[in-house]
């Protein structure tokens, strides 16, 4: 099912202002947020930044204080059952599932939950379970299973009423290389593959990188910028290089620039930024003049880190 506007999710003027002992204290302020269907965004913000209550008005557990929410079409606000029935939610520091209660009585308890009736989604159940690598111990209560193995069962349930939207607050934390791999594989094929479209939120920036068609970070509940993941890369890319030259650096050779200069077995790795392509061309033809060969030019791409932590620290240095 897809809106008339087009859009998967559409948060306009999102607002939400909590009452305090000593006052009332404004966490979301003024958001605009539009994600496509199929596409997977990264929330992105520092501690306290807002993620964790925007993803919640989103799926209808914190009311908005002001603000629009839609969700598929369906407005978060005034049609809840219908816009809940277009979301399946991972929680991040909240009980998701029933850890008394088995993988495959959880999953059946939040099929009906979903509005599924008969048996129809015994065949789901056992396919995500499978998947999982969680099958043979479906029967066992999800208290006895691992951090990682009960991450998946929270997404199974999540995903057991087939929504087309997924909502992923902090999916990866707490899991070892091989959980984490597993559940950033799924992510990709949920979107990829079947056309779903996921809101995540997570500190490990590779994550981010590695799985966000495009990343939205707030700060102080304000949208800061809201990019593909490509053009914010670019736009924020210095032109780092690395430049690996054959030969022996003469000891009494000046610095050159700024550069790092690691020198080992024969070969010199210049690296760091090189303002343009004269500069560029000068360095290359010192090097030359030196009888040294160069072996290889790389223009270094900045990390989605870098990228995140220069956004957050030029808006810190503005408000100061
Ligand atoms: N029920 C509440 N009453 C008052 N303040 C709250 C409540 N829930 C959250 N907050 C405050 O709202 C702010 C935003 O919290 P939120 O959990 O949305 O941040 P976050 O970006 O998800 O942070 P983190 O990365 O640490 O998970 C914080 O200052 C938090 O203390």
């Amino acid at each position: 099912m897809t809106s008339e506007s087009g859009k998967a999710v559409e948060v306009t003027g999102l607002t939400k202002v909590y009452r305090t002992g000593s006052g009332t204290r404004r966490v979301v302020d003024g958001l605009h947020l539009a994600i496509e269907h199929g596409q997977v965004l990264g929330l992105l913000g520092v501690n306290g930044a807002g993620k964790t209550t925007t993803i919640k008005m989103i799926c209808g557990l914190v009311t908005p204080t002001s603000g629009e929410l839609r969700v598929n079409g369906c407005d978060v606000r005034r049609s809840r059952r219908r816009a809940m029935a277009q979301i399946g939610a991972v929680l991040e520091g909240t009980r998701n599932i029933y850890w008394q209660l088995s993988a495959w009585e959880n999953l059946r308890y939040f099929a009906r939950l979903k509005g599924s009736r008969g048996t129809a989604w015994r065949e789901r159940a056992e396919h995500l379970l499978r998947d999982l690598e969680l099958w043979e111990r479906r029967h066992e209560p999800v208290t006895r299973f691992s951090r990682g193995m009960q991450q998946k069962v929270a997404i199974a349930c999540a995903l057991i009423g087939d929504p087309p939207v997924i909502l992923l607050d902090e999916p990866t934390l707490g899991l070892d290389a091989q959980a984490s791999r597993t559940v950033r594989l799924w992510v990709d094929r949920l979107a990829r593959d079947e056309g779903r479209t996921v809101l995540l939120t997570s500190h490990q920036l590779e994550v981010v990188q590695d799985l966000c068609d495009r990343v939205a970070v707030i700060h102080q509940g304000r949208m800061l910028i809201d990019k593909p993941v490509k053009e914010l890369l670019a736009l924020f890319g210095k032109d780092s290089y690395e430049i690996r030259l054959g030969g022996h650096l003469d000891a009494r050779e000046p610095a050159w620039r700024d550069l790092e200069v690691v020198a080992r077995d024969g070969e010199i790795t210049l690296s760091g930024e090189i303002n343009d392509q004269e500069e560029l061309h000068e360095l290359l033809a010192h090097a030359r003049s030196r009888s040294l060969t160069v072996l290889g030019i790389n223009r270094l791409e900045p990390t989605l880190e870098e990228v995140f932590l220069r956004v957050v620290q030029d808006e810190q240095e503005l408000r100061r």
